[in-house]
């Protein structure tokens, strides 16, 4: 098994005339967190659409845990354990927690009564719990729905999907965009979590606070190209900030932005 969980070779979308994404060579190593930082406009949410399906990439590879992949949808990168929070808190107001968590993937059993399959309510119910028991997430009643949560919950709930379905890489599109201070936090404790456990994620934030408490790496988009790959340890805010505006281009980038 490769130490390397997703890679991407020339990774390019152009909507059109726009090129919101151009030549992205990127690796995320099994149990890394890496950050994916950039002005507005910068690719950062085309580079993630790339990866899970959402769109089709104009050209490039993708490379999930040692296969070639192109997804052709976001159901598809997520049966191959590809779990995706997205800002916008992208649960269905009116169904519980578990519907919810298994909207498109539902669990299922032979009903007694003929040969047809039917829903399997308790085995979601015992799957959510243990998702939730694994990433820390409280949630009063579980049968309750998701209209009544607060944001923060919600998006607790949201990423509790990678924990009870195994997923093998989470990636986070601004989870905290959203959210209040202490929302926040309660998510950057459950992104604590999962690096205890060894879960490989791809933050992608504009709070450069949460990033340099989260993550290993940061990576820096700019107009659409990949131009610094920093480890935190080795770099400051300032520096991150010389990249994303431009001031700085890394040495192996030459040429880009
Ligand atoms: N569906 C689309 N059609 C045309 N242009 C698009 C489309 N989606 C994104 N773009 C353009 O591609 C570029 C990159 O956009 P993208 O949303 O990836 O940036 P971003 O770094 O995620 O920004 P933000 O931080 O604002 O979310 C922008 O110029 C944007 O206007």
């Amino acid at each position: 098994m490769s130490g390397i969980i997703l890679e991407t070779k020339g990774l390019t979308k152009h909507y059109g005339g726009v090129h919101a994404l151009e030549d992205a060579d990127f690796i995320l190593r099994r149990g890394e967190h890496v950050a994916i930082m950039g002005d507005n406009g910068a690719g950062k949410s085309t580079f993630v659409r790339q990866i899970t399906g959402v769109e089709q990439r104009t050209r490039g590879t993708v490379i999930f845990d040692g296969q070639e992949v192109n997804f052709a949808g976001p159901l598809d990168a997520r049966e191959a354990g590809i779990e995706t929070v997205f800002q916008t808190l992208a649960l269905a107001d009116d169904l519980n927690v578990p519907d919810n968590l298994f909207l498109g993937r539902e669990a299922t059993k032979w009903n007694f009564l003929g040969p047809f399959r039917i829903l399997d309510y308790k085995a979601m119910r015992e799957s959510t719990m243990a998702g939730l028991v694994k990433t820390g997430v409280k949630i009063p009643n579980i049968r309750n729905s998701i209209a009544n949560m607060s944001g923060g919950q919600r998006q607790c709930v949201a990423i509790a999907r990678t924990a009870t379905f195994a997923s093998k890489l989470t990636i986070m599109d601004e989870p905290t965009a959203a959210l209040g201070v202490q929302e926040t936090a309660q998510v950057e404790n459950i992104v604590r979590t999962l690096k205890e456990q060894g879960e490989s994620l791809i933050l992608v934030s504009h709070n450069m606070r949460q990033v340099f408490d989260l993550v290993d790496r940061i990576i820096v988009f700019r107009r659409g190209r990949m131009v610094a790959d920093l480890d935190v340890k080795e770099t400051d805010g300032q520096d991150v900030v010389a990249y994303i505006t431009g001031a700085k281009t890394g040495a192996q980038f030459e040429g880009a932005a």
